[in-house]
């Protein structure tokens, strides 16, 4: 409904203002996503020549080739100007980059500003989840952290493609906020108060990922992917739960959601960097040759690690921890997989 047909009794919601940290795939897609659900939305990025693209020819030809971006979206290398006065704040670098990103800004987050990860992996020096880091390095009490995951491709999106997502939150007028910021006509936020289920879904799916990318690298068909992919569901649902996580977010949109749409896209980076590895590349060739950010290649080794501490079996996560970081040669994955004890299927 637009401001002039409102009953004159309802005003309309002030324009919110927002900021983008992190100017690559889904940073930028992202903004483009608060700008069409109303947004003013400044992004910060490192490099100029990119920021001066999004500011001056809305565009952003190194991550989203072809795609005009909305003129409510601009762009700075200042972080510190891009979220002074903001009311959301999303950060969108690579996992292992946040916190040294964040914490500089502290004092610039202003005192009703909510945050948000759109972030989709675990911090390796501490396996901590990522809306833990954004609120640390921030000094933000949890309720003013929100985390954004679902099945959300940057490049569909950003081609305004529809899809669903889900806001996490342990506050729901947090929440509720952050879906104001981002719902539009092709993006359907839902709200969800479990953070720790949605966040760890959306990392350890990049895990799986690689897992049927390097299947696929190695020529297996459907029965594999189906067969990785319904395990992984399983494995990340076993860590979930012993994380305190809601049984219901898993076969939800974080969940299963973005699995589906992770493991069978060429567009997700850690499905294809897994074929790359299934097809015999070196882990540096595979980084090299995929480009962007693989949360899963670093997350995987933070995931077994939290997994092993509350000693949670995760055999698909430890099997590409093996394959990507201790030298297991790629065709002896399956076989180790498939030669463990066998069990009943709800086990
Ligand atoms: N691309 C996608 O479809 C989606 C990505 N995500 C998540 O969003 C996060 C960011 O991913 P993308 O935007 O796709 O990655 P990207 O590789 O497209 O862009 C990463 C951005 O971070 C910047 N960056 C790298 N190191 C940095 C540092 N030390 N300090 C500051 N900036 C730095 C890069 O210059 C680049 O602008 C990841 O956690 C990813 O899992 C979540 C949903 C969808
Ligand atoms: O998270 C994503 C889709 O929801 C993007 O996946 P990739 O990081 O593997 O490209």
């Amino acid at each position: 409904m637009t401001a002039d047909l409102l009953p004159p009794d309802e005003p309309a919601a002030p324009r919110l203002r927002t900021a983008v940290l992190g100017a690559g795939s889904w940073g930028t897609t992202f903004a483009a996503v608060m700008a069409d659900a109303g947004c003013d939305v400044t992004v910060w990025g490192r490099d100029e020549k990119t920021c001066r693209q999004i500011a001056e020819d809305h565009r952003n030809e190194a991550y989203l080739p072809g795609i005009e971006l909305p003129p409510r979206v601009t762009a700075t290398t200042d972080a510190h100007a891009a979220v002074r006065g903001a009311d959301v704040v999303a950060v969108a670098v690579p996992s292992q980059r946040a916190r040294s990103v964040l914490e500089p800004l502290r004092d610039a987050i202003g005192p009703r500003t909510v945050a948000v990860s759109l972030m989709k992996g675990v911090e390796l020096s501490t396996d901590r989840r990522m809306s833990e880091v954004v609120a640390e390095a921030l000094g933000l009490a949890p309720e003013r952290v929100a985390v954004v995951s679902g099945p959300n491709l940057a490049r569909e999106i950003a081609q305004r493609q529809p899809t669903a997502t889900v806001i996490a939150s342990t506050s729901d007028d947090t929440a509720r906020l952050v879906a104001r910021a981002c719902a539009s006509s092709y993006f359907r936020p839902y709200t969800n108060p479990d953070v720790v289920g949605v966040e760890l879904c959306g990392a350890v799916k990049n895990v799986i990922a690689l897992a049927v990318g390097i299947s696929q690298g190695r020529g297996l068909g459907f029965n594999t992917m189906a067969t990785v992919i319904t395990r992984g569901l399983v494995e990340i649902t076993r860590l979930g739960l012993a994380l305190g996580a809601d049984a219901e977010t898993f076969p939800g949109l974080a969940g299963m959601g973005d699995l589906m749409a992770t493991c069978a896209s060429p567009d997700s980076r850690n499905h294809t960097l897994g074929g790359h590895i299934g097809r015999g590349m070196t882990l540096d060739e595979a980084v090299a040759a995929t480009g962007g950010t693989a949360e899963g290649v670093k997350s995987c080794r933070s995931v077994l690690e939290l997994a092993t501490s509350l000693g949670v079996e995760m055999p698909i996560t430890h099997a590409v921890v093996r394959v990507l970081h201790e030298g297991l040669p790629v065709d002896q994955l399956a076989p180790l997989l498939l030669a463990r004890p066998h069990k009943a299927e709800g086990a």
